[in-house]
């Protein structure tokens, strides 16, 4: 073994410097230098303790002990042996045995920032020291003889083997076949023991029962494993394990089976460290058949258990990932919490106003070592260190951890159980008392009314033997009512919240009760609703088919229109009947306008009256826009008519078919739809032959108008339903004219005037858009309106359009006329 780099003996070894990056506030006394070789205080007290009385032997054995035991070295694997050539150093160590009770930890060259500054700390103290070379029987004659011969007297003992993984606690407790640990040693002592005693002394015949149980994580909680037995109803109740298997041994062959089964079926994993993954935890308990009861209770209450905890791991060296992940973390905590419980007791036993925390509650292991954590049972720790420079952290933290240990006292050991005991029938003595004194006094009250003789008897005799006990008593059963009082008033509290709270969560389920019954009605609702809707889109998908009357009525209109935009040419002479051609024409409008009217008949229903009018008021706009574009001189037509001739009237049915155009082009952006769309191109296809076809057709309608005008009653033709449920009249082809729509503007006239088509706008329109906007007139009252109205003459400004306003006078006497000849007959 290579002494420390900065041990003793060093000609002038550097100062020993302390780095602290983060110095906690109660700084650590620095590290003791090596080159003094001065013990320590607490190893100085303890062999100042034990020099000076023969009595210190006795308070060392009430501090808690705690052995070191250094593992060797692993020995260089056998690929190593073989190729690799063998190096000239031994492998750098960093902890080394200082001495009797103290060791040496040198922080290696490695880890330091300066390797000229050596750094090294002792750890003194300890109940002794086992060096690497120390044999299984040396470390059981100072750490388990002790333990085992307090256990054979009747004593509880625990020891805990402690320390990182692969330290060698396991190799401690169990060993190997050739090289048993303190376990097997134990059990062969306890037998080897039993049968001297039993050759000595035949009085007392003692057996011991087996269990061993490991402690191991499930997911992130913890469960007991029977090493002994496949129950698996085992449960951990008040620091006892229900269903955990004891057997009886008798023999020490017997006891050696059963720990060769129990560590065959003990968890271990192939980590890196290849380690135990649980706390394994072995009892033994004696059962004495002696002739003495009070004895043989005693001595049945003693039990030695050996506990052999999973080593701390360090995630970084292990490279542990999910379940082993999980493991090493509980490992890791059952550790910590272990520690928590030791110092928290070290803390009491100095301070005794600070409360002794219940650590112990936050894993398994340590609410079974309860009794041991809370320094009421005597206990014993094995630290397991490896002294390699790269184990310098585990070693490290493990002896900063440990060595305060040492400083545990365990007081009163003997009397602890006594005590328990003591009070317990304490207890019950003043309950019999407090009952007795209400008898006593119940007797008082029947001794003065002397009624029962014997009960007055006693009361006196009890008051007078015993005042002073009596008082005692009283101030018991005081405490007691006062207590009970308390209580009562407390449970009276907490009823009433109870009941408060009760209220309230009814309150609340009503609360929520009704919401959910409301929302149901509404979700009835929304269901009702939306089968209406339903029903009304499958009724309107029926809907577009062609309807007869329509047609005809469209047929109707048309002509009607037709009549309307042929008024002006009712001079003229050369127009032949042919109702051939007008049958014609019907039939092309009818095989264009089913669709439309489909349409415009589907939409009503859907619609309200608000609505068509707003979507009346829009399509009347973009028709007005229309107009506007194509031709802002049509607002003077009513003086177009009187020039009208056959070249006029090409004109004006190209004017009429551009601007239907214009129109359907328009009102196809404005209005979406497959039908719409439908239409205007079917309109626009009529429009596109319209042209000749058209003029040759208004030069045949002539006498159809007269006719259809008659049929009608009035100019005013049938109006038109368009998509949206607006009504408007028809123009050519069908064409809804909203406006007074300009039957033959001249081309004349567009360029004669474009500059005053502006100008005109406001004033030369009779129907202006407001008025459009708001309400369509009768086409008949609109043309009269034009023909007659005052506002044709409002255009004074220019010559021409008064002479056009006085031959408009001329031709609405005409028409006057007309309309007198045939009186409307009032409409269907
Ligand atoms: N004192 C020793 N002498 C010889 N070999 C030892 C000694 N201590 C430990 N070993 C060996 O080191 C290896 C690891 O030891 P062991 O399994 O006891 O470690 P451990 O602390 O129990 O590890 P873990 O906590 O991970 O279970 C074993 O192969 C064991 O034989």
């Amino acid at each position: 073994m290579e002494p420390p780099t900065a041990g003793a003996g060093a000609a002038s070894p550097p100062a020993p410097t302390t780095l602290r990056r983060n110095p906690p506030r109660s700084a650590r006394p620095p590290p003791t230098p090596l080159t003094k070789q001065q013990p320590s205080s607490l190893s100085r007290l303890l062999d100042e303790e034990a020099a000076a009385a023969p009595s210190a032997s006795a308070t060392m054995d009430r501090r808690l002990k705690v052995f070191l035991r250094i593992r060797p070295l692993p020995p260089p694997s056998p690929l190593r042996k073989s190729k690799a050539p063998k190096p000239k150093q031994p492998p750098n160590v960093c902890l080394v045995a200082n001495g009797a009770n103290s060791v040496a930890l040198t922080v290696p060259n490695s880890k330091l920032l300066d390797p000229k500054r050596a750094r090294t700390e002792v750890f003194d103290g300890f109940s002794a020291i086992f060096s690497p070379d120390s044999s299984q029987h040396d470390v059981f004659s100072k750490v388990m003889n002790p333990l085992v011969d307090e256990f054979l007297g009747g004593k509880s003992a625990l020891l805990v083997a402690m320390g990182p993984t692969g330290s060698g606690k396991t190799h401690t407790v169990f060993g190997s076949p050739r090289n048993p640990g303190l376990l097997p040693l134990t059990l062969q002592h306890i037998f080897s023991a039993t049968d001297q005693s039993s050759k000595g002394i035949c009085q007392s015949q003692r057996s011991f029962c087996f269990s061993m149980f490991e402690i191991l994580s499930e997911g992130k909680g913890e469960r007991i494993l029977d090493l002994l037995s496949d129950a698996t109803d085992i449960v951990f109740q008040q620091s006892t394990i229900k269903g955990l298997k004891e057997v009886f041994i008798e023999n020490f062959a017997d006891a050696k089976r059963l720990v060769l089964s129990g560590m065959l079926k003990r968890s271990t994993a192939a980590t890196n460290a290849n380690s135990n993954r649980s706390q394994c935890i072995i009892t033994i308990r004696a059962i004495h058949k002696n002739t003495d009861v009070e004895s043989e209770k005693s001595l049945n209450n003693a039990v030695l258990t050996i506990a052999d905890l999973a080593g701390a791991e360090r995630e970084k060296k292990t490279g542990n990932q999910g379940t082993r992940l999980l493991e090493s973390n509980f490992i890791n905590n059952t550790s910590m919490v272990f520690g928590l419980c030791l110092r928290s007791l070290l803390e009491h036993q100095k301070n005794k106003k600070k409360p002794l925390e219940k650590h112990f509650k936050n894993s398994m292991l340590t609410r079974y070592l309860k009794d041991y954590l809370e320094g009421r049972k005597k206990m014993t720790l094995i630290l397991n260190v490896k002294p390699g420079d790269d184990d310098y952290l585990d070693s490290s933290f493990l002896l900063r951890q440990a060595s305060p240990y040492m400083k545990i006292k365990y007081t009163n050991l003997e009397n602890f159980s006594e005590m328990v005991s003591q009070k317990r029938s304490n207890v019950s003595l003043i309950c019999q008392e407090n009952i007795k004194k209400r008898k006593v006094h119940k007797n008082e009250v029947v001794a003065v009314a002397g009624k029962n003789a014997i009960d007055k008897d006693a009361s006196i005799k009890v008051s007078e033997q015993d005042e002073s006990h009596d008082k005692i008593l009283d101030s018991e059963l005081r405490r007691v009512s006062r207590n009970e009082e308390i209580m009562t008033k407390f449970a009276r509290a907490l009823w009433t919240v109870l009941k408060q709270y009760k209220q309230k969560l009814l309150e609340s389920e009503n609360a929520a009760e009704s919401t959910k019954k409301l929302l149901r009605c509404k979700d009835i609702k929304i269901m009702e609703l939306e089968k209406k809707l339903m029903a009304l889109s499958c009724s309107c998908k029926k809907f577009p088919t062609v309807e007869d009357t329509s047609v005809e009525q469209s047929h109707d209109v048309s002509s009607g229109q037709v009549a309307e935009s042929s008024v002006s040419l009712s001079s003229q002479t050369n127009l032949g009947s042919s109702d051939s051609a007008l049958n014609d024409f019907h039939s092309k409008r009818a095989n264009l306008s089913p669709q439309f009217i489909g349409a415009s008949k589907g939409s009503p229903i859907e619609q309200s009256e608000e609505e068509r009018d707003e979507l009346h008021i829009i399509a009347v706009e973009e028709i007005e826009h229309n107009v506007d574009i194509t031709g802002v001189e049509h607002r003077s037509t009513p003086s177009c008519s009187q020039q009208v001739n056959s070249e006029a009237l090409d004109v004006s049915s190209s004017h009429s078919s551009l601007q239907l155009q214009g129109m359907a082009g328009s009102r196809r952006r404005a209005l979406g739809g497959e039908r719409r769309e439908f239409f205007f191109r079917a309109m626009e296809g009529a429009l596109q032959q319209d042209p000749q076809v058209l003029s040759a057709q208004s030069e045949r309608f002539e006498p159809t108008v007269e006719k259809t005008i008659v049929e009608y009653g009035c100019i005013q033709p049938p109006q038109l339903v368009d998509d949206h449920g607006g009504m408007y009249p028809r123009g050519l082809n069908g064409k809804s004219c909203p406006t007074k729509a300009p039957i033959a503007p001249i081309k004349d006239s567009q360029s004669e005037r474009p500059t005053d088509k502006t100008e005109d706008l406001p004033t030369s329109n009779p129907c202006n858009r407001k008025n459009t906007r708001r309400r369509l007139r009768p086409v008949s009252a609109m043309m009269l309106k034009e023909f007659t109205a005052p506002d044709i003459f409002l255009d004074t400004r220019k010559e021409e359009t008064v002479k056009l306003s006085s031959d408009a006078i001329g031709r609405s006497d005409k028409l006057i006329r007309l309309l007198k000849a045939h009186p409307p007959r009032g409409r269907a």
